[in-house]
């Protein structure tokens, strides 16, 4: 929703409700751990009103263990804090399941995979940066595809059950190997909201799984 129309939230999001996409991803940035600000829970708190899809929280925030309840409050159905941010990555995805949503970890694209790999067991969820966290409309950096790959041999292996998703540079042209690599979530900011069609947009990027 960050590529969103924010003047017109609620048009924005009752297209998005009433698209092909099963998520909607909401991204919460503070200006400190991103050089960017976007918004808090009034704004959570109005898409969510706004939609019954299941809502992905993406929290680019430092002491995001202060925040994870409220955010569960709002109306969040995963809440996924960054690796980079907290001192305990276990520790803080044991707490976030115990606000009853899915809990999710994040990595920068310069954090090694093994960040998230040792941490499978606690994890619903690996979001795996494509771009520098901060800002929508980037170029996807390719090396993080590998980490992509690495993640889905391991979760198949110890049968975690986990969730890879990708956010960053997500666009029609890359969907079908970002799939294929081994992702179970796309991200999509720009390429969906700055398509001529968003709806339609989004259908063909489901296609390409
Ligand atoms: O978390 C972030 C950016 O920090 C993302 O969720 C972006 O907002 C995705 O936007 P596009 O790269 O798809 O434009
Ligand atoms: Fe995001």
């Amino acid at each position: 929703m960050l590529s969103a129309d924010f003047g017109h939230l609620e048009r924005d999001t009752r297209m998005i409700d009433a698209s092909l996409a099963e998520w909607i991803h909401i991204d919460v940035m503070d200006g400190v751990f991103v050089p960017n600000i976007s918004f808090g829970f009034p704004v959570m708190k109005a898409i969510r009103a706004a939609t019954g899809k299941f809502m992905d929280v993406h929290l680019m925030i430092i002491e995001p263990e202060r925040y994870i309840e409220r955010f569960a409050k709002a109306g969040a159905q995963a809440v996924t804090f960054h690796a980079e941010a907290v001192d305990d990555v276990r520790a803080t995805l044991i707490k976030t399941r115990s606000y009853g949503v899915k809990a999710g970890v994040s990595i920068k694209p310069a954090t090694d995979v093994s960040v998230a790999a040792d941490v499978l067991e606690d994890a619903d969820l690996i979001l795996v940066m494509s771009v520098e966290p901060g800002f929508g409309g980037q170029s996807f950096i390719e090396g993080t595809l590998d980490k992509v790959r690495e993640l889905r041999r391991l979760i198949d292996a110890r049968k975690t059950g986990t969730l890879i998703s990708l956010d960053g540079g997500v666009t029609l042209e890359n969907a079908g190997r970002l799939f294929e690599a081994g992702c179970d979530v796309l991200v999509a900011g720009s390429a969906v909201f700055g398509a001529a069609d968003p709806k339609t947009e989004i259908a063909k990027m489901l296609e390409a799984e």
